[in-house]
């Protein structure tokens, strides 16, 4: 790890023209660094999916925002899909129904990559191999609907990637999956992240499935940034009651042996 890679500053976004409405993000003071693994932690509408699309460029017209999102990390405001992938709860919606597998994946490589098709057509063979689709060659040639909800977000994932974006923001990406599914999604993003020394953004409702895997952690409550630190840290020793009594609500977290092996 080294550097900022991304600072927010008083980020303040307000939906809705004027000063109308409650803001959905509220003074937020965070830095990510380069190659860190970071949850965005919080429950439904606390403003964690308002954050990613600020940082996207994704909010709808209307939106108020203020502050400011520096990107030291690239030097540059990020371009879709060349500097950041994203990855979503409902597969569905990041991959096209009417187009195969290896198009969807081959594109962004061939966009963003300045590759040719036939090139771009290998790297996405590649890349369904690293999120361990079964017989990748015939997977090329299927569509959506043929795999399982799983193998969709491997799929989704692979696409993300595909042009070797610097920072990948999967929202709730595994939300909709069974834990089994789960923890092996969270492994392979894991395994993908380290190797392709990318920046992750991991939003989350589950405080206990990102402790598993990530370098720290971000609690929002109502807009507000609670508290961000390492997850030893945050676990063992949390600074507000909310997370608290978040940790708390997670047997798996508040049980002795792992706050044993928490603080080892
Ligand atoms: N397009 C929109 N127009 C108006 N208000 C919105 C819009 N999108 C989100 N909000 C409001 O902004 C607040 C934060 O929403 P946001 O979706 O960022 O929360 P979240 O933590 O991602 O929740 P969830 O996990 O349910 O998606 C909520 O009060 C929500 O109702």
């Amino acid at each position: 790890m080294s550097g900022i890679f991304l600072s927010l500053r008083q980020l303040s976004v307000t939906y809705g023209r004027g000063s109308s409405g409650a803001a959905a993000l509220d003074d937020i003071d965070l830095d990510i660094v380069a190659g860190e693994m970071l949850a965005i932690i919080g429950e439904s509408g606390s403003g964690k999916s308002t954050l990613a699309r600020a940082l996207t460029g994704l909010l709808p017209e209307g939106a108020t925002v203020r502050g400011e999102i520096l990107w030291p990390g690239l030097g540059h405001p990020p371009r879709a899909g060349r500097d950041f992938g994203f990855v979503f709860q409902d597969p569905g919606s990041s991959l096209n129904p009417v187009l195969t597998i290896g198009e969807q994946i081959a594109e962004g490589a061939r966009r963003h990559l300045g590759l040719s098709w036939k090139q771009a057509y290998v790297r996405a063979e590649e890349l369904l191999e690293r999120v361990r689709i079964p017989q990748p060659d015939k997977a090329m040639r299927a569509f959506p609907h043929q795999l399982s909800g799983g193998q969709r977000q491997r799929v989704a994932i692979a696409a993300a990637i595909a042009a070797r974006p610097a920072l990948l923001i999967a929202d709730e990406a595994t939300s909709a999956l069974d834990v089994v599914v789960q923890a092996e999604i969270v492994r392979l993003l894991d395994g993908l992240v380290r190797e392709d020394g990318m920046t992750l953004l991991f939003i989350t409702h589950d405080i206990a499935l990102a402790s598993g895997f990530v370098d720290r952690i971000a609690v929002f409550r109502n807009a507000r940034l609670v508290e961000a630190g390492p997850v030893r840290s945050v676990l063992s020793a949390p600074r507000s009651d909310y997370t608290a009594a978040l940790i708390a609500s997670h047997r798996d977290l508040a049980t002795p042996p792992l706050i044993v092996e928490v603080r080892s």
